[in-house]
């Protein structure tokens, strides 16, 4: 059994995993820290997972969490790089659900999230936790930084497009609408009922941190042809959630019919990646609580521009659930072991 704790277990993202490593038949939850509900039993806070795990909360200790095999960071960004040093040093492996580790360029990393970066020697190490993208190099990390929420949806749709040549690398435009809970669980007066509900608005337009982390992978799989993407996020007035929905022009005239056969080749083997047959329109609500993208790819009025239909759910796919995976594959588990979730509808 491998043992597991995770670090920031009552935010959203850490009663995820909670709620996926429960079930996984190859995990022994051995640690879930809370500073500020320290001693308190975790089924207290959170009933979903009574009768399924027996664990009070503890203090983010070092002695504790190296007792595990691995080590999930659910934290604000700039928690995890203070510890990773020390963990991997007693050899337990780890995965940062924030963004840590996710910028390659410690300069960039620390413009856009304003602190100085604790451990950048580490960055160069860390592998980058998409699986569509890197299953290869997270086999065999001791580091994974796992993607974020937004960068998720909209790597996965452009990247058929951007493997085979097909669009031109100027004026690519992601625009993206998530869910409340992409903003976390700490009191957030944007994020309550009255505010974000019966609404629906842009934020961040000229600069979220997501863009030169979207921008980083676009780079990679273009080559450095890519040099620029608009990203433009909004806020949805429901829960859980990303639809991206996002353009290029096409260099040839590739039909819609084989930009479909494109994506359906590209994603054929992947186990959480699903092409919609011709002419669908994805819905968030079909991945509600999986591990699933869905996409869909049209050529409007078969005019030159290509659009992408991406969705996620952010807790899953675009967090826990991809943490769970690249776990799967550190490990050398069956990558869908304890993932085969089906989304909830309605
Ligand atoms: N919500 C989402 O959709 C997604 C979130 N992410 C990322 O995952 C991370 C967690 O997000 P989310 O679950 O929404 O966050 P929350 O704000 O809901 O939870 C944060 C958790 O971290 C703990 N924590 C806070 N500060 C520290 C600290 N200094 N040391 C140790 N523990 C700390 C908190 O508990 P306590 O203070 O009691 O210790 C709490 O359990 C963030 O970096 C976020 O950007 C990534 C993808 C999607
Ligand atoms: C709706 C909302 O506020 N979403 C968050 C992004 C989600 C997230 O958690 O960001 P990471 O994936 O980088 O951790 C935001 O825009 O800041």
């Amino acid at each position: 059994m491998i043992k597991a704790g995770v670090v920031g277990g009552t935010g959203y993202t850490g009663v995820e995993l909670l709620r996926l490593l429960i079930r996984h038949p190859q995990v022994e939850l051995k640690a879930v820290t809370s500073r500020a509900e320290s001693g308190r039993r975790v089924e207290e806070l959170y009933s979903n997972l009574r009768g399924y795990l027996d664990l009070a909360f503890s203090e983010p200790d070092i002695e504790t969490l190296a007792e595990c095999d691995i080590v999930f960071f659910a934290t604000p960004n700039g928690v995890a790089m203070k510890q990773v040093p020390e963990l991997l040093k007693r050899g337990v492996r780890v995965i940062d659900l924030a963004a840590d580790f996710r910028i390659r360029d410690i300069p960039t990393w620390e413009k856009w999230y304003g602190l100085t970066h604790a451990c950048p020697e580490f960055v160069a190490e860390s592998v980058y936790g998409l699986p569509e993208l890197n299953r290869d190099a997270i086999a065999d990390a001791r580091l994974v930084a796992n993607p974020g929420c937004y960068p998720t949806a909209v790597q996965l749709g452009y990247k058929p497009l951007l493997d085979n040549d097909l669009i031109f690398e100027e004026g690519l435009v992601a625009d993206c609408k998530s869910g409340t809970s992409g903003a976390g669980r700490q009191a957030n007066v944007g994020t309550l009922l009255s505010e974000a509900g019966e609404s629906f608005h842009a934020y961040g337009v000229s600069g979220h941190r997501h863009q030169p982390e979207i921008l980083q992978g676009l780079i990679g799989m273009s080559h450095g042809k890519v040099q620029r993407v608009t990203f433009v996020p909004h806020l949805l007035p429901m829960i859980r959630g990303i639809h991206a929905t996002l353009y290029a022009r096409l260099k040839n005239g590739t039909s819609e019919q084989e930009l479909h056969q494109l994506f359906e080749q590209a994603y054929q083997n992947e186990p959480f990646v699903d092409v919609m047959p011709l002419g669908s329109l994805p819905e968030t609500r079909s991945v509600k609580g999986a591990n699933q993208c869905r996409l869909a790819v049209y050529r409007p009025g078969n005019d030159d521009t290509v659009v992408v239909l991406s969705v996620i759910d952010n807790l899953v796919k675009g967090a826990s659930g991809q943490a769970v995976q690249n776990m799967n594959i550190m490990f050398g588990l069956p990558e869908k072991e304890g993932l085969e979730i089906v989304g909830l509808l309605p």
